[in-house]
């Protein structure tokens, strides 16, 4: 059965991309609004009522709106805005840490942000197994290409005068993704999140400092690696990197995959480590993502499509 698809937002960054992704594969048919029509409210319900399955890569406002416009009870929505992530009847899209099923059951799923994919990802594992307490002050730095700002920002960064090299931001404390990072790994406290953006276009490195010799049971090295390893066995998209002889990781080396791979460094006796998750903000981050949640509703192959 071909699952009819709409992306609204489709000449988007993410949109495109979602796009490319789909290109060529016959389980789904993309339902196409023309330049005239894309923003056009009538038009778009239309649209989104007619199809199974909508990826929303627009605003938080606009998704809001086209969800509104949605009258059908049919109509599955994957939802890569910030509007609905800690939304009440939402689903987070994030397979590998909520359950495939969970995914597969819902109507409404919330694609994770970008940053909040590599936080997520190395810490509600070990919250969950206990190695990390729900109430520790955790803190993250993190660097994106400058994709991750849309067009504006890629406009910025390639036709603007003189762009930065590298500036960091949310400097208020508030980015838009501590609150499903703190959700969703179950913290008592919103962590510090330190982002940054580089002239580079694609690619996404979070890091999060640990102190382990003060950590309240002082888990090792090993153990934070074996229980993320644990929590990712046999998945072919997150990918716990054994523990080797990297000096440097670098953010190319994954910037144009769906993959995220996820690395623990840590000081030889033991006592501090990094952990380190390195992913496309476009891949993983965002329309990789979007399309291994529309796969799941589909009931296919979650990696289908995806460049691991
Ligand atoms: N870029 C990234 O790495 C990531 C982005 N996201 C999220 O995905 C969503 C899309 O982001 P991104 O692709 O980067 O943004 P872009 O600005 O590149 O694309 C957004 C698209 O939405 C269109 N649009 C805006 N308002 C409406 C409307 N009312 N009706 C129909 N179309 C509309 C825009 O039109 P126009 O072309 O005319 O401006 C544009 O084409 C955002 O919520 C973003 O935060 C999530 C994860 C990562
Ligand atoms: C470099 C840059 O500006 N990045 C964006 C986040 C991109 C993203 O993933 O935003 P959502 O998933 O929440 O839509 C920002 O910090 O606002």
């Amino acid at each position: 059965m071909t699952t009819q698809v709409f992306i609204d937002g489709a000449v988007g960054t993410t949109g495109l991309e979602i796009r490319d992704r789909l290109d060529g594969r016959s389980e789904f048919a993309l339902i196409t609004l023309d330049e005239a029509h894309r923003k056009d409210p009538s038009a778009r319900r239309d649209a989104l009522n007619a199809a199974d399955v909508v990826i929303l890569c627009l605003p938080d406002d606009a998704a809001r709106e086209a969800v509104a416009l949605i009258d059908n009870d049919r109509t599955k929505v994957i939802d890569a805005s910030t509007a609905h992530r800690t939304a009440p009847g939402w689903t987070y899209g994030f397979p590998e840490v909520v359950g495939r099923d969970a995914v597969a059951a819902s109507s409404r799923v919330s694609n994770p942000g970008c940053y909040s994919t590599g936080f997520i990802a190395l810490v509600a594992p070990l919250v969950r197994a206990g190695l990390i307490p729900a109430d520790w002050p955790l803190s993250a730095n993190a660097v994106s290409g400058y994709s991750g700002g849309g067009k504006a920002m890629i406009a910025e960064f390639e036709d603007g005068p003189a762009p930065t090299a590298w500036r960091t931001y949310a400097l208020t404390l508030a980015h838009k993704h501590v609150p499903e990072m703190q959700v969703h790994c179950g913290l008592v406290h919103a962590p510090i999140f330190a982002p940054s953006v580089a002239n580079l276009n694609r690619g996404m490195i979070v890091d999060v400092p640990l102190p382990l010799a003060v950590i309240p049971g002082k888990p090792s090295p090993q153990a934070i690696h074996d229980a993320l390893a644990q929590a990712y066995a046999g998945s072919r998209i997150v990918k716990v990197i054994p523990n080797g002889d990297e000096t440097l990781l670098t953010i190319e080396q994954v910037s144009g995959t769906d993959r995220i791979e996820l690395y623990v460094f840590a000081r030889s006796d033991g006592s501090q480590a990094r952990l380190v998750a390195a992913f496309d903000n476009l891949g993983k981050g965002a329309s990789g993502a979007a399309v291994q949640n529309l796969n799941i509703l589909a009931g296919l192959d979650e990696a289908a499509g995806l460049n691991l």
